[in-house]
């Protein structure tokens, strides 16, 4: 990415299509077949929804009362608040077996646990075949939603979502079967991806599934279900983005550059002596912000808008929700875990701060560039991640990026962020623009209808049109030339 800042506005979505248009025949074919897993439906009730029928009987669409793309947007607002929900109990749970929590926080714990205890039981008892049908309790859709889970996507599957309070309410209340359907399906094909997700935050699902362990005592529960103590602990240690996760083979592994284990690190390194040819004296960070009238240049704080340093810093959130995945030939890639809104920064762009002339990593290597309205020529330094950095150098390129890598002045320095240009649907990879430089020598594979590839082929063609030109005219010549030649020989 060296030398290969996008600044430039990336192009606005497109707007909204009527389904017919939006969808290839392969999504459609996808999404009929989600909705098929949810046999029947019902009229929905809330007024969002009358209106969303509105537009579905103006695009004509018999039999539906949403569109899929508002299908798609709901379905994406459940899966997004059911693993906001999983880190913030898991994030509960540590809290409680790390520290001396408060009373809420402990309550909250305990609360979140008999909940999900609950549902576990729900499915335990449907399932074995105990369940009262007398009971005037007896709630069918939820009963069938959970053992549809603990059947189709496994006991732990169930054990990790039954903590998500958003996933208790889909299976009691969502009375649209097509949604659930549309969730369920998303879960189904993500499974692993949460699976570890929840592993990787140190989720307890495992005590909700042990006090019905015993070989043959629930059908599908085995040993395997329950994992290794061991293993779990290991994951439970494992920083989220030391590892790759390959959702196909079901499979992780350490990130690897060059035959060395890529670690994920919070901050960005300065070491002096990879300074010393550059600067005189004692060199310092130049991405340092002081105190002192040489350095105003880097202008006020982003966030507070202080003149001079301050203590603010970016909120380090966002990253709990991106996960590194196999992105196939492209290597390793980011799939976003939330909803991101265009506006939204999601993260810094850290590794070891290094001189501008740095030649030793032209893979992931990013100038910090000055500020847009700073009229300074070059760049201030080179972030170079190849072996520590953290998930925003797996960002792979996209020419119709959902990112873009700018300056911004926070706290005591200025740092490259990464901010979303446009919306990010939950489990989608995340992209960002390295700029067209970056693929002179390299073949771009994104596939985008923009793509740099597409312009080099069309400038190749120009090319090979201007030399048959240029070759047709000098063998005009030449034929020319012939001729006078002949015509000069014969005597008139
Ligand atoms: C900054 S790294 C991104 C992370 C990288 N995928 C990895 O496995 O470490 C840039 C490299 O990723 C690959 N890459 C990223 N985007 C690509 C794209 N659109 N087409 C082909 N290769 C891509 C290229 O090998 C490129 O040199």
């Amino acid at each position: 990415m060296t030398g290969s800042k996008s600044t430039t506005p990336e192009p606005l979505a497109p707007p909204p299509k009527t389904p017919d248009q939006s969808q290839s025949k392969k999504t459609r074919k996808r999404n009929r077949s989600e909705l098929e897993t949810s046999p029947t439906r019902k009229r929905p009730k809330t007024q969002n929804r009358a209106a969303s029928s509105e537009i579905c009987a103006e695009t004509n669409t018999p039999g539906l009362q949403l569109t899929y793309e508002e299908y798609h947007r709901q379905r994406d607002e459940i899966l997004s608040a059911i693993i906001f929900d999983l880190n913030h109990v898991a994030a509960t749970q540590k809290a409680c077996r790390e520290g001396a929590p408060d009373k809420i926080t402990k309550l909250s714990y305990q609360s979140q646990k008999t909940y999900a205890a609950l549902v576990v039981e729900r499915a335990a008892t449907r399932i074995s075949g105990c369940e009262d049908k007398f009971n005037p309790d007896y709630r069918e859709r939820e009963a069938h939603r959970l053992e549809m889970v603990a059947k189709k996507l496994g006991w732990r599957m169930l054990a990790i979502c039954a903590y998500a309070e958003s996933f208790r309410r889909l299976c009691r209340e969502e009375e649209d079967r097509w949604l659930w359907g549309c969730v369920y399906t998303k879960i189904r094909d993500f499974a692993y991806n949460i699976e570890l997700q929840a592993c990787l935050h140190a989720l307890d699902w495992r005590s909700l599934l042990l006090p019905y362990w015993k070989e043959g005592s629930l059908p599908g529960l085995k040993k395997e279900a329950l994992g290794s103590k061991k293993k779990l602990a290991e994951l439970a240690s494992t920083r989220p983005h030391d590892i790759v996760i390959d959702p196909v083979k079901k499979t992780f592994r350490n990130p690897v550059y060059k035959n060395r284990i890529q670690r994920d690190v919070d901050a960005s390194t300065f070491d002096p002596s990879d300074w010393v040819a550059e600067q005189k004296g004692d060199p310092r960070d130049p991405t340092l912000r002081e105190n002192d009238a040489k350095f105003t240049w880097y202008g006020s704080c982003d966030l507070c808008a202080s003149p001079g340093v301050c203590s603010c810093r970016l909120k380090r959130s966002p990253s709990d929700y991106v996960q590194l995945v196999e992105a196939g030939t492209k290597g390793v890639g980011v799939r976003a875990l939330a909803n991101f809104k265009a506006g939204d920064i999601l993260g810094e762009f850290v590794g070891k701060i290094m001189p501008p002339n740095y030649r030793d990593d032209n893979v992931y290597a990013l100038e910090v560039q000055p500020k847009t309205w700073q009229r300074i020529d070059g760049s201030i330094a080179l972030i170079s991640p190849k072996e520590y950095g953290n998930w925003t150098r797996y960002l792979n390129h996209s020419c119709d990026a959902h990112t873009v890598f700018d300056a911004r002045t926070v706290g005591d320095r200025v740092i490259m962020t990464v901010e979303a240009r446009k919306d990010i649907a939950i489990f989608e990879e995340i992209t960002v623009n390295y700029g067209n430089g970056y693929w002179t020598t390299r073949t771009c594979r994104c596939g985008a209808e923009n793509c740099v590839e597409e312009v080099k082929k069309e400038k190749e063609r120009k090319r090979r049109e201007k030399e048959a030109a240029q070759r047709m005219i000098e063998e005009e010549e030449k034929e020319k030339n012939k001729k006078k030649k002949k015509s000069k020989k014969q005597p008139s």
